[in-house]
């Protein structure tokens, strides 16, 4: 499989004043910084991981790096996303990045791709570089980006992170597996945590991106033995515990890298991973009968006419903390069915019934995206034992992250 064959470059005094502390290390050497001073590398991903990634293959003297990014900087990502200024809110986070990085190596030539990296676009990028930086957050760019490297014969160096833990490993290296060889079939979107729902420490995604830049240097210099190809590099923050465990080898079976592969061109990854290529956006599809939804401007109205009704929002309780809506009710998912709940909610719906005789009442269901919220709907449907002609349960689609966007922008987006 993919080995790389990096042209050496002279240094001239430029290059050997900049580069001095970094030349003088053993294994890298003028060998190594001629290599890297002619070696090209794509970044995926101008995010958490990208940006520390970028910044050190940047300051190591990495020749041309590519930066493709399909998304804007917002406030948000400043505490971990360290290529991004405050100034830069709104512009694209592969422009940005690329700034800081010129402002730092005016060396390095970068090419900014401000789009969404796809199976139309994948294959025209990854060309023109010798290695390739998964940065990325989601499972469909995963999957995209190592059958492109894959296919395309080049090292992916993939890395992610979420809450206190990161991983790190390379693939596609010297025979070594390709992600699909570990991961033959996608998990169910469920059981996947994202950034923007399970939360993530800066110094974390620091110190991936740190690794991930370091294997990429590894690979471009040519210290074979020392690359984390066939093994995993798992970092738990709060332990302070760095593991390192062998993971399977390139598998002959693979359908992408194995000896009859079938997949031999880019396929639709949002379809085999049924989820699209945005951690952030992801649809939330509707899961239950229509008269059970209920849109943002509806509930909007509720409040306005000052409806009876019982507004329940099932998102974790350190979420609800941060921001909730008035007069809510915070039962999370993960306890919804338990009957001490189940009598929670009962009891509230009587006190509200109670309270107003004659009106029938409205119990809404809530959390970020609109998506845990039909979840509880099939729950309470099965478990509630109150009579139905008078209660009616509804999930409001589009959650929280719909209230910002077409109802109180002021509402903290998070
Ligand atoms: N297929 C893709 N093409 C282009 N960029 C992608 C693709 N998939 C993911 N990205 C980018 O990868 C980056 C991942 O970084 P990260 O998760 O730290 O950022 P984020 O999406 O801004 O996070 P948050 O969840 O806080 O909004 C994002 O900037 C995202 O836009
Ligand atoms: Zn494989």
């Amino acid at each position: 499989m993919s080995a790389v064959y990096i042209k050496d470059h002279s240094l001239n005094s430029n290059e050997i004043e900049r580069y001095s502390r970094q030349l003088i290390t053993p294994d890298i050497g003028v060998q190594g910084q001629m290599k890297l001073c002619a070696s090209r590398v794509l970044v995926v991903g101008a995010g958490g991981l990208g940006c520390p990634v970028a910044l050190y293959l940047a300051t190591a003297g990495v020749s041309v790096l590519g930066i493709v990014d399909y998304d804007t900087v917002e406030i948000s990502n400043l505490h971990r996303q360290i290529g991004h200024q405050e100034s830069s809110t709104g512009v694209p986070k592969a422009v940005s990045l690329a700034n800081t990085i010129k402002s730092i190596n005016s060396l390095v030539t970068v090419n900014t791709y401000e789009t969404t990296f796809t199976s139309e676009t994948a294959m025209d990028i990854i060309k023109n570089y010798d290695i390739v930086v998964d940065a990325s957050d989601n499972v469909a760019t995963r999957y995209l980006i190592n059958d492109a490297c894959v296919l395309s014969k080049k090292p992916l160096v993939s890395g992610s992170a979420l809450k206190w833990e990161g991983q790190v490993t390379v693939y596609n290296y010297e025979n070594g597996p390709c992600y699909r060889c570990i991961f033959p079939t996608p998990p169910p979107v469920d059981t996947v945590t994202k950034c923007s729902d399970g939360g993530v420490l800066g110094p974390i995604v620091g110190v991936i991106g740190s690794l991930q830049a370091l294997e990429t240097i590894k690979i471009i210099t040519n210290n074979k033995e020392g690359v984390l190809s066939g093994r995993l590099l798992i970092y738990d923050g709060m332990s302070a515990v760095f593991r390192t465990v062998r993971i399977r080898g390139r598998q002959p079976h693979c359908s992408v890298c194995g000896d009859n592969p079938t997949v031999t061109q880019l396929i639709d990854y949002t379809e085999f991973c049924r989820s699209n290529y945005s951690e952030a956006a992801g649809k939330v599809d509707d899961r239950v009968e229509h008269h059970n939804i209920i849109t943002v401007q509806q509930y909007n109205e509720v409040i306005k006419s000052n409806k009876n009704h019982l507004l329940i929002d099932v998102r974790p309780s350190n979420q609800f903390e941060i921001c909730s809506l008035p007069n809510s009710e915070n039962i999370p998912i993960e306890v919804i069915d338990k009957q001490e709940s189940i009598d929670k909610i009962e009891k509230l719906i009587n006190d509200k019934i109670n309270s107003n005789e004659d009106s029938e009442l409205s119990v809404y269901l809530l959390c970020r995206r609109g998506n845990k919220s039909q979840d509880a709907i099939k729950i309470l449907d099965e478990k509630l034992k109150i009579s139905r002609d008078k209660v009616k349960i509804q999930h409001i689609k589009d959650g929280l992250l719909g209230w910002n966007e077409s109802i109180d922008s002021s509402f903290p987006y998070y």
